[in-house]
């Protein structure tokens, strides 16, 4: 089963009954003009008028039923308003019984939150994790969904404009020209479009197409954590997110039980360092750092070292990304990860390239930049709660094959998220079905 099936399967469903429903309308409607012929005294056949009389005497029953629930409706409403005025005298006793309350409910508050403290290990719920998805997808999705009706408004029937302007619409929502001109395409060959009649059936065809082509060319997105040793290289230009993304990394494999540690690599600003050095404090990890200015493959080494006779289990290196300066930041990344196959062969195990997904297909040309630089093994899509170009995640993995592996929803320790590709189809689409 495809993934549009898996997760919005019930709508066809609904659509299905409704279509159930129509049917089933046009046969009631069938049997009132019946009924109405009877009452005009036109040659009816007796079946019908059997059915007219037991629709009939089914209508009586239904006012009968509504006259008794007025009637009770009514005694409802004076018994409110006799409780409404039991309420008012019993609003000044509670009154005074509430400083005594407010108290009894501070102290539940601390014990909650002591019951909390005990239980951070705990992975967070399902359902937390979807809201958080589906509130960070918010600007997105009405962006995508303005844009779909919008066009979808514009419709009068599905020809060679119809399809140009669907790229259109899809370019403009961020999944890519490639992926736009696929999704067209394939649309033009398939008759079921040219079949759909209504904006709903045909907004239903595009965006089930838009999760299937998704589904297609999803990759693996677990963070490659091996027993012992693991080590994730953090690259991408300034300000994206990467020392963040660190920071909430780090938390969550620090509550996990595992040993963390972090490297300050980025030596070109002492602002990232201090930063970094920040993060370890919140997160409880130690960080290796040198002065401002120093080699960042010798912090590297360093650390390299540090995880191997400490048995740490995550090592976590910040890096700089200076794409100004392509060929520096070549050989940079080279020394770096030279430095550390030499200390363990099959490291690094992750490459993770930052961007920011509040801009849109900048994030995609910084990744093929990078790519060209060093191998990504994932990406991390930042700031995806502020932005309204969540669409780039489609054209990410359509166009450059990397798998987004973590995505950033807010600037607090517990705003990280793996990226799960059901929440966020759901958080995408979900008003727009
Ligand atoms: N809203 C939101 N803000 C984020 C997210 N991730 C990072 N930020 C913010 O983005 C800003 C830049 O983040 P940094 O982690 O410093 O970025 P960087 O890539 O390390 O930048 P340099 O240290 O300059 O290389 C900070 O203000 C972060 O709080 C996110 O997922 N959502």
């Amino acid at each position: 089963m495809g993934l549009f099936d898996r997760l919005f399967g019930n709508k066809k469903q609904e659509k299905v009954e409704t279509e159930e429903e129509k049917v089933l309308t046009e046969l009631s409607e069938t049997e009132n003009s019946a009924d109405e012929a009877v009452k005009n005294n036109e040659n009816v056949p007796s079946e019908e008028i059997t059915v007219s009389e037991n629709l009939t005497e089914q209508a009586v029953a239904a006012q009968e039923a509504e006259s008794e629930d007025l009637q009770e409706n009514s005694v409802q409403e004076n018994l409110t308003g006799l409780s409404k005025k039991e309420n008012e005298q019993t609003e000044a006793i509670l009154q005074e019984n509430s400083s005594s309350e407010a108290l009894t409910g501070l102290s539940k508050n601390l014990s909650a939150e002591n019951d909390l403290s005990s239980n951070e290990n705990a992975p967070e719920s399902e359902t937390n994790v979807e809201q958080k998805y589906e509130k960070s997808l918010e600007k997105t999705r009405k962006t995508f969904g303005m844009r779909f009706n919008e066009f979808l408004a514009n419709f009068r029937t599905v020809d060679e404009e119809f399809f140009e302007d669907l790229e259109d619409t899809l370019i403009m929502s961020d999944v890519g020209a490639d992926l736009a001109m696929t999704i067209s395409q394939e649309l033009r060959q398939e008759a079921k479009l040219a079949n759909a009649k209504s904006q709903d059936a045909l907004r239903q065809l595009i965006v089930e197409k838009i999760v299937d082509k998704f589904d297609e060319d999803k990759l693996p997105s677990e963070l490659n954590v091996q027993a012992g040793l693991s080590v994730f290289l953090f690259v991408g230009v300034n300000g994206v997110g990467k020392t963040t993304t660190i920071g909430k990394l780090a938390a969550r494999y620090q509550k996990e039980g595992k040993k963390v540690l972090l490297a300050a690599a980025d030596t070109f600003r002492a602002g990232a360092i201090d930063q970094l050095v920040e993060w370890g404090k919140r997160a409880n990890v130690p960080v290796v750092t040198k002065a401002a200015g120093s080699d960042p493959a010798s912090v590297v080494f360093d650390a390299m070292q540090k995880a191997k006779a400490e048995n740490v289990d995550i090592l976590l290196i910040d890096t700089a990304g200076r794409l100004q300066n392509k060929d520096n930041l070549m050989k940079e990344l080279e020394k770096i990860g030279k430095i550390i196959k030499r200390e363990l062969p099959e490291a690094p195990h992750e490459t993770i390239l930052a961007v920011d997904a509040t801009t849109g297909q900048n994030a995609i040309q910084q990744a093929k930049e990078f790519s060209q630089v060093t191998p990504i093994t994932g990406i991390a899509l930042t700031k995806l709660d502020g932005s309204a170009k969540g669409g780039i995640v489609l054209s990410i993995v359509q166009s450059l094959k990397i798998p987004v592996k973590l995505i950033g929803l807010g600037e607090q320790v517990d705003d990280l998220q793996d990226f799960d590709e059901e929440f966020f189809v759901r958080g995408l689409f979900k008003e727009l079905l």
